[in-house]
């Protein structure tokens, strides 16, 4: 398939969209017009730096208000038409959009608008350029695809087809499966977006939300499967109409573009009868579990007497390096006090995750795109497969000790207490939260989506004092490896994003106990307001005796139909803090309905420690 983008899914000017395009290694381009009228490359310069960067130029866009018009407003028509013309063959560009008519001028009468296309594709032969008829999904009287076809088979002209956009096409909800009863060979062009659900009106919406395939919530890739059945064999191009991909760096974003349609074409690849070339993405691994979260800390010391409080026990020392192992149940920190991040205080530098196989599922995260990381081995390591995640949290393919084989656990040396030593009650890692940059939140999704196999849940909006956050919890189906994404905002980190809050959520099998464990041994915890609990008791009848042990002993609570959710928190060190959870039942949220409690409450004890 061949793999295109429009030139205003990117930020920049026409020469960087261009640049940015042609490195991510897409193979044509579609040029919005608004893009060369402000550009000082003649199209000429275009068409030259295009080539020069392997790109042809597939389409020219948008031709906007044309069909089923008064006489006069057709012979402007006609008239813009020509000078379009002129331009693409300047551009060296030989396929043109023609939008639905949005105009109040427009007349509802599909015979006029079939006769008026019909005229304009003979003007376009006579350049030798086709037009593809979009059907805009807010157009005046054409706002469906079908509708559209309609209206090109009927003008029946071998320079007129159609333009298929999965957006305007799926925020309709219009059925996309007669898509396979229009021939192949008069669908034209094949625009790709995909958007969020989002209650509001379908302009504002493509204008502003779009995003890439696998970043939002449209079945882009059932549409692509019904397309491709027609016979269907042109570029598959990403139109991606977005306010936060407007400002994000160009270069990033159009690789984010492609590790969409090289994720988009293994699902299609999945669903569709025939393989299609070009598929031979290493299939995904979803991983088992947790193997460890590291934090980089300035020392191991703060860290260490937390955990401690928390029933951890140091199970070992790297051999080679100054970290830490902190281990209970299966739940293991790593504290690694030789690396140059975390020297702001104690961060959330990487996480391990368990693979059945480590080395095939770095070799899926580089195919899409991932920065596969050094393995920087000391004589003594184990091997260790990483890459980096968008937020540049280090992401560890591990398998962990079993007698079989070797482990990454074998670098370190064993403490005189050993690991089954621990007292405590936490079994294991439950999720880990990350704050990421608002402008890579959408890549962030697609990353752990496409490259881990996790499944995105819905995006909620927790109200913060200083902000609101914007959070999506991706998962394994079992639950097994769970990560919250969050927006960092950044009004409340003095306006950095790298400062913004990350945690390690450690499941307890008695959350009671592990609570007055932490009190007794003196860990600062998080003080959750008297507030808070009365109005839990207006939410829940738990009985008295419950609610005076949540509030003693500072704990929130939350319930689904599955089951009940307790948890606390510690204070924040550096940008770290620890949450523990414990999960009655099955419940499956993260208690998102206390966050703003939590977030209140950790920024009143910022406050009072670090007056502002
Ligand atoms: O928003 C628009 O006007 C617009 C223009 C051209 C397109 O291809 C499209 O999908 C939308
Ligand atoms: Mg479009």
């Amino acid at each position: 398939m061949r793999r295109s983008i429009a030139t205003v899914s990117l930020s920049g000017s026409l020469a960087d969209k261009l640049t940015a395009i042609g490195a991510a290694g897409f193979d044509g381009v579609e040029i919005f017009e608004n893009d060369l009228l402000g550009s000082d490359m003649s199209p000429e310069d275009v068409r030259r730096r295009a080539a020069d960067l392997g790109l042809t130029i597939d389409l020219y866009q948008p031709f906007r208000d044309f069909e089923a018009v008064p006489p006069d407003v057709l012979a402007a028509g006609l008239r813009r038409a020509e000078h379009k013309f002129a331009v693409m063959e300047r551009l060296g560009a030989t396929r043109l959009l023609v939008c639905s008519n949005v105009s109040p001028a427009a007349i509802d009468d599909d015979a006029l608008a079939a006769e008026q296309l019909r005229l304009l594709a003979e003007r376009a032969a006579e350049h030798g350029v086709d037009v593809a008829y979009e059907a805009l999904a807010w157009g005046r009287h054409v706002d469906d695809y079908f509708h559209a076809w309609r209206i090109v088979r009927a003008a029946d002209h071998p320079n007129l087809g159609l333009c298929l956009d999965s957006f305007h096409i799926l925020a309709r909800d219009v059925d996309p499966y007669a898509i396979r009863t229009i021939p192949g060979d008069k669908i034209f062009f094949v625009q790709l977006a995909d958007a969020p659900t989002l209650p509001m009106d379908v302009l504002h919406w493509s204008r502003h939300y779009r995003c890439f395939p696998g970043q939002g919530d449209l079945d882009v890739a059932g549409l692509v499967d019904h397309v491709l059945r027609t016979g269907y064999d042109g570029p598959l191009s990403l139109e991606v109409f977005n306010d936060i991909f407007r400002q994000a760096a160009a270069m990033r974003t159009a690789q984010d573009a492609m590790r969409s349609l090289i994720a988009l074409e293994e699902v299609v690849q999945r669903a569709g009868d025939a393989p299609r070339p070009g598929g031979a993405l290493p299939p995904p691994l979803a991983p088992t579990g947790f193997a460890f979260a590291e934090l980089a800390a300035p020392s191991a010391g703060p860290v260490g007497e937390l955990l401690g409080a928390l029933g951890f026990v140091r199970g070992g020392r790297h051999a080679g390096k100054p970290v830490e192992l902190w281990e209970q149940g299966a739940a293991r920190i790593l504290v690694n006090s030789g690396s140059a991040e975390g020297q702001d205080g104690p961060a959330l530098a990487a996480v391990g995750l368990e693979s059945p196989d480590p080395a095939a599922s770095v070799k899926r995260a580089e195919a899409l795109l991932s920065p596969v990381l050094p393995r920087l081995r000391g004589p003594r390591d184990a091997p260790l497969d990483a890459v980096a995640a968008p937020d540049g949290t280090e992401v560890f393919f591990c398998r962990t000790a079993r007698p079989d084989h070797s482990s990454w656990t074998d670098d370190f040396s064993r403490d005189r207490r050993p690991a089954g030593e621990a007292p405590g009650e936490i079994t294991h890692i439950d999720h880990v939260a990350l704050t990421q940059p608002w402008h890579h939140f959408d890549e962030a999704s697609l990353f752990y989506r496409s490259v881990l196999g996790l499944r995105p849940h819905d995006s909620l909006e927790l109200p913060d004092p200083y902000g609101l956050m914007r959070s999506r919890a991706v998962s394994t189906e079992d639950g097994g490896v769970r990560v919250a994404l969050n927006v960092a905002y950044v009004g409340a980190h003095d306006g950095r994003y790298d400062l913004a809050w990350q945690h390690v959520a450690l499941a307890s099998a008695d959350i009671v106990a592990t609570a007055r464990r932490a009190h007794a041994a003196g860990a600062a915890t998080l003080a959750i307001p008297d507030n808070y609990y009365d109005d839990l008791e207006a939410r829940f009848d738990l009985g008295a005796e419950r609610h005076r042990l949540l509030r003693e002993l500072g704990l929130l609570y939350d319930r689904d139909e599955q089951g009940e959710f307790l948890h606390f928190y510690t204070a924040t060190i550096g940008r770290v803090f620890f949450e523990i959870v414990q999960r009655l039942g099955g419940y499956r949220g993260y208690g998102a309905v206390n966050a703003p409690v939590r977030l209140a409450a950790q920024h009143a004890r910022r406050t009072r420690r670090a007056p502002q």
